[in-house]
């Protein structure tokens, strides 16, 4: 290459320029299979080019020179410049080989031109035969020719050269390169870039078997001729290698295309998980805050709670403190307290009561006459609210009888208007006809002339009638409302009458009731008693009294008295026991062990109503400890067996409530009191500090107790809650016969006052009543060996007791005056109970077991006596 003609490319083929012009861009693969397909075409030591498409110049420059001598020459390899895109192909300086106008030595013309006239003229006819030999290149030329080139191929190439499918694609190189035809099969696979390499190799080993065949020597000595047909037949190969070259090349340039997209879509993916990266990031920034604000709070919490830690214990020890100094206080007061108690006690034992007995005449024939009158006045009673009830249910049939009438009136006006309505229709349709007929005789006057007159005075007839008709359903309807109006009225007066006739007679009879009622009870005597005989623990083990229950004559479902066997002693026959005289004991009532305190308060609740009528009613319980005096009087366990008081607590509200529609307003106010070791206390006053006694005014007719107040009750809960803060203060102490023995005689006082106004809110009427429920302690025998604060108490109880029975049997003996109620507070306080107009009833407890006898037979004798008092006057003290 002498000419050393630089190219764009690298390439230098001086007088090769028109043959190699388009290939000089081709990739190194391409440039190296170039290279030696070029390095073939000097086979024999002619340039064999191949064939450049779209070039005007010989694809092969066939110079006479060059196969002057009819060999050919080997070109030398040539050499890579490892710079640049491109391969620079050399030839050596010293290569005979397509120089311009160089002559080529060896091979002869003729040789190379067989066939083909004249040397100067063979490079047209060698163009000739080139021509036909290379048509298939043109296709070639289209796709690798100079102006079909891809821009980026060496830049392809580099990439391909990753690609790890190299044999695959070389083994497909190899089995095209059998194919000797020169045609490049058109669904054969992509060869990869590294594909060239093996071709490359095969070719150069097919040379080199030619060559050794031929016995071609790379010396430039020793070039020996090859005959031309071969040669074309090597270059027709080389084509068809340089057809599946640029085959490879395009589908290497469609794998770029591949590797490219992948190569975007990687980077987009890049470009998402950064995204995603950052937002993580974010949300960690974003949740350590929230961890640090946590923190933050949980170290304020702690110092919250480590100071309120620290302010209750402040609080605790101040409080430790307090109840200590409480404690001791409370201490000295229960010191002094057991000292006074002891004082007292002395002092008790100084005094002790004289017992008195006394008996009076029995009342029981005078009993059953009242009785029997009582039951008569209530029979007549019965046949008066009889009479009532007849007047009602007369009246109730006359209202029936007007609703009738008034249901018939209505009838009738709703067959009116039914008729109207019917009479109403019959106008339209003779109108409506009236005015066909009209229209018919409008068109037909003459003959229907008459007709119409006749229609028309007919029309009016009807509707005169239609009128008359009208005017009178009204007038009917006016008539049946003004007698509805009237019937009402009268109806609605009759009512009114009537009630108001019921009313009075109501509260006539109510007076009756109450006047009958005084009757009865001033009958029954002022002071009744009643027995309460208390069931035993275990029927089958204990021994019991032998009672005989007395039926009563009147009401055969009552016992009015009980019969108690005696025995004596067989005066002939010592230690053996006869049958004595029985005991008999009478009382108003004697409930047995079946009765339960329901029938109790059957029984004394129209005392109770009396107290409403304004009378002083005292009940009082009597009896052995233990007998059941408190169970009857106080018991409140839910059990629906109620006692005598929380009965009489929701009795007497209801009687307010049912009094107030006849016109009386009530007020209660209510004292609970405890006469404990004869002394009276008030036992809703404040138990921390000790109470004080109280004094009873002596002498007047109420019960006045000094510098006491009574409390205002305004409803039942009230007087619950009063009563529950005096079952807590009271005294009760365990003894023989009771764990929770009353100590001490325990008195409800309940002051009604009830007042009637007239219609200008003047008083006309006046009730004042007082009901005292009184539980009394119970008699006994004190036990020497018990406690000595129990058996004092005992002491203390009996004596008061007894003077009780002292002061009732004088009573009984017809004293009104000179009575000494003062010596003991109990009797006190019971003075205005016993007095002219008081209703006083005592129950009597007793036990039925037989070892209780002796103090059952007592506790009978002293009500018995208790039943003698009669009280004529106002009991009197002793002045
Ligand atoms: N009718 C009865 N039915 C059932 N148990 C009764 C009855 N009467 C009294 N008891 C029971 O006998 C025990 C003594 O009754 P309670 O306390 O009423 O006697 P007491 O006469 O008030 O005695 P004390 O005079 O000593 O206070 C109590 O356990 C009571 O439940």
């Amino acid at each position: 290459m002498e000419d050393g003609t630089s190219r764009p490319s690298g390439l230098k083929a001086p007088g090769f320029s028109s043959s190699v012009h388009g290939l000089h861009e081709m990739s190194d693969s391409q440039n190296n299979t170039r290279a030696q397909l070029t390095s073939t075409s000097y086979i024999g030591g002619v340039k064999r080019n191949v064939p450049a498409p779209g070039n005007d110049s010989p694809f092969i420059s066939h110079n006479n020179n060059v196969a002057h001598n009819g060999n050919i020459a080997l070109l030398p390899d040539a050499k890579r410049k490892p710079t640049g895109k491109s391969i620079e192909l050399k030839a050596k300086p010293s290569t005979t080989m397509i120089a311009g106008a160089r002559a080529p030595k060896g091979t002869s013309l003729q040789d190379l031109t067989r066939g083909s006239g004249t040397s100067g003229s063979n490079i047209g006819s060698y163009r000739q035969y080139s021509n036909s030999s290379y048509t298939s290149n043109s296709s070639y030329a289209s796709s690798v020719g100079p102006g079909g080139r891809p821009p980026s191929r060496s830049h392809t190439r580099t990439r391909s050269a990753t690609r790890p499918v190299r044999s695959a694609t070389a083994m497909g190189i190899r089995d095209d390169g059998q194919g000797s035809n020169g045609t490049v099969p058109q669904e054969e696979p992509a060869p990869s870039t590294f594909a060239a390499q093996p071709v490359r190799k095969k070719f150069s080993k097919s040379l080199r078997k030619i060559q050794s065949t031929q016995g071609l020597s790379k010396s430039k000595s020793k070039r020996i001729p090859v005959p031309i047909n071969d040669i074309d037949e090597k270059v027709g190969r080389m084509n068809d290698e340089l057809a599946k070259l640029k085959h490879f090349m395009e589908s290497t340039e469609r794998n770029s295309t591949n590797v490219k997209d992948e190569l975007e879509l990687s980077k987009k993916r890049m470009i998402a998980l950064e995204e995603e990266k950052m937002e993580i990031q974010s949300e960690r920034a974003r949740l350590k805050d929230q961890l640090q604000d946590a923190e933050r709070q949980v170290s304020r919490l702690q110092y919250d709670i480590e100071e309120q830690q620290s302010r209750y214990e402040r609080r605790y020890k101040i409080l430790e403190e307090d109840h200590k100094r409480e404690t001791e206080l409370r201490t000295d007061e229960f010191k002094r307290e057991i000292e006074k108690n002891e004082k007292l006690q002395q002092e008790f034992e100084s005094r002790c009561g004289a017992e008195a007995e006394a008996r009076l005449e029995s009342l029981s024939q005078d009993n059953k006459e009242l009785r029997s009158t009582l039951e008569k006045q209530k029979r007549d009673h019965e046949h008066e609210v009889r009479l009532l009830h007849e007047a009602i249910q007369r009246r109730d049939t006359d209202v029936r009888r007007i609703e009738d009438e008034l249901r018939k009136a209505n009838n009738e006006r709703f067959d009116l208007q039914t008729q109207i309505r019917g009479n109403n229709e019959t106008i339209e349709r003779l109108r409506k006809r009236a005015e066909d007929a009209e229209e018919r005789l409008s068109k037909d006057k003459g003959h229907l002339g008459g007709q119409i007159s006749l229609l028309s005075s007919t029309l009016d007839l009807k509707s005169e009638r239609i009128q008359t008709l009208e005017e009178n359903a009204k007038k009917l309807q006016a008539e049946c409302e003004l007698e509805i109006q009237n019937t009402k009225l009268a109806a609605e007066r009759k009512i009114a009458e009537e009630t108001a006739l019921l009313r009075q007679r109501l509260i006539k009879e109510e007076e009756r009731r109450h006047k009958l009622f005084e009757q009865v009870q001033e009958l029954k005597g002022n002071i009744r008693v009643m027995c309460r005989i208390k069931p035993p623990s275990d029927p089958s083990k204990d021994a019991l009294i032998p009672f005989k229950p007395q039926w009563n004559d009147i009401d055969e479902d009552k016992i009015d008295g009980l019969t108690i066997p005696t025995l004596r002693e067989d005066p002939t026959e010592p230690g053996k026991m006869l049958p004595g005289k029985p005991r008999d004991f009478n009382f108003e009532r004697v409930f047995d062990e079946k009765c339960n305190n329901g029938d109790v308060f059957d029984e004394i609740s129209q005392l109770v109503q009396s107290v409403m009528d304004g009378k002083k009613v005292c009940i009082f319980c009597y009896g052995q400890t233990g007998s059941g005096k408190t169970f009857t009087m106080s018991k409140r366990q839910g059990d629906g067996d109620d006692g005598v008081i929380p009965r009489t607590q929701g009795m007497i509200f209801s009687e307010v409530e049912r009094l107030k529609m006849l016109g009386w307003e009530y007020t209660i106010e209510g004292s609970y009191l405890e006469v404990y070791q004869d002394k009276l206390y008030d036992l809703l006053a404040s138990r921390h500090s000790k109470p004080e006694p109280l004094a009873v005014d002596p002498l007047g007719d109420e019960l006045n107790i000094k510098g006491h107040d009574f409390t205002l009750l305004n409803d039942a809960c009230d007087l619950d809650e009063m009563i529950k803060i005096a079952d807590n203060n009271r005294h009760v102490a365990a003894t023989v016969k009771n764990d929770r023995s009353s100590r001490s005689h325990s008195i409800l006082v309940l002051k009604v006052t009830g007042v009637k106004r007239d219609d200008n809110g003047e008083i006309i009427k006046t009730r004042k009543g007082t009901l005292n429920l009184i539980d009394l302690a119970g008699s006994e025998k004190p036990d020497k060996n018990g406690p000595p604060q129990v058996y004092k108490e005992g002491i203390e109880i009996n004596s008061s007791l007894s003077y009780l029975r002292t002061v009732l049997s004088s009573l009984g003996q017809g004293k009104t005056e000179g009575v000494d109620f003062r010596s003991y507070t109990l009797t006190q306080l019971l003075r205005p109970s016993l007095g002219k107009g008081c209703r006083t009833l005592m129950f009597v407890m007793v036990s039925p077991l037989k070892e209780n006898e002796n103090e059952t037979i007592r506790s009978l004798e002293f009500a018995r006596d208790a039943q003698k008092v009669k009280m004529g006057g106002s009991a009197k003290s002793k002045k």
